[in-house]
């Protein structure tokens, strides 16, 4: 990684949260490249970091082995094309975009480049994401162990057996955190319709989403079991994920996660080459 010359191509808020990761490693910010055509975002990322910022994508390619796609989808065409005149020395392409695939990647950079398509998720901000990641053909195991260690730098890393399951990851992982701030959303208004203000449904609610997970993290046992110890029998929680399941909440989740996962597939066809 030392040597390791890294570009972000978009400088907004995922590529700001995995530059952040990576200056909180240790990695060396002189190293780094932000571009952006929006200057306050530069100006944002300079003042947060002493990392090298730039208009001028093409210029920031010339001199780095790693590129961070890291533009919305619809933008992608344009951004990939306009580079691809700049890329003779192959540097290795990491795509964040949701919904646009490695052939369509291929297509518009020349056919010929390592590409790691990884999906990241916001909590990278606090160093606590989760990315799912897939490599094509051309990608050597060292490209793959710097595309791993970049990401390692603000959470989880997950690598998928195909592309395909890139669609998989952004429904669990990538759009999940909004299903969770939604979940905690819900509660904190039910908590409030109870009585409590709003301030003690908030605190209540956030603190446990965060023991729930840490204590799913740091238990030998899975989910189901810890479910079934906070449940005594024809205890309150017994109550509660009643209603849940007689409500169909599963059947819910699935098919939000379904319809996250067929946008994601469709957006490739509508944004693809
Ligand atoms: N926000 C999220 O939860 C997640 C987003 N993603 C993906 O990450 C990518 C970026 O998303 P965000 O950071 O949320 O968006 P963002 O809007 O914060 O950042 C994109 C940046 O690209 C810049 N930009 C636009 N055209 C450009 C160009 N020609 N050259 C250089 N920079 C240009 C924009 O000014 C903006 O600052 C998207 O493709 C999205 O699908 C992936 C996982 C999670
Ligand atoms: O909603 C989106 O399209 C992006 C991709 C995953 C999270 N946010």
């Amino acid at each position: 990684m030392s040597q390791t010359k890294i570009t972000f191509i978009g400088a907004g808020n995922m590529a700001s949260s995995i530059i952040g990761g990576l200056v909180k490693k240790g990695y060396s910010a002189g190293q780094i490249t932000a571009t952006d055509t929006h200057q306050p975002t530069l100006d944002k990322v300079a003042d947060s970091f002493p990392v090298v910022t730039t208009a001028d994508n093409a210029a920031a390619a010339v001199r780095s082995n790693v590129i961070v796609l890291a533009v919305k989808p619809q933008v992608m065409e344009q951004v990939c094309t306009a580079l691809k005149p700049h890329l003779a020395h192959k540097p290795m392409i990491i795509s964040i975009a949701a919904g646009i695939d490695i052939r369509s990647l291929d297509t518009w950079l020349g056919n010929d480049l390592a590409i790691v398509r990884c999906m990241p998720n916001t909590p990278a901000l606090v160093q606590t994401g989760a990315s799912g990641l897939y490599a094509n053909e051309r990608t050597s195991d060292a490209q793959k162990a710097i595309a791993n260690d970049i990401m390692e730098a603000v959470g989880i890393v997950q690598w998928t057996a195909s592309e395909d399951l890139i669609d998989s990851v952004i429904a669990v992982s990538g759009s999940g955190p909004a299903y969770y701030f939604l979940m905690m959303e819900a509660m904190i208004d039910a908590g409030v319709a109870q009585g409590l203000s709003r301030e003690n449904a908030t605190q209540l609610t956030l603190q446990t989403a965060l023991g729930a997970a840490k204590l799913a993290q740091d238990s030998d046992v899975d989910v189901v079991e810890l479910r079934r110890r906070v449940s005594s029998p024809n205890g309150t929680t017994e109550k509660a994920i009643q209603s849940f399941e007689n409500d169909n909440l599963r059947e819910i989740v699935a098919r939000a996660m379904q319809t996250c996962a067929e946008r994601s597939k469709e957006m490739a066809k509508e944004l693809g080459a």
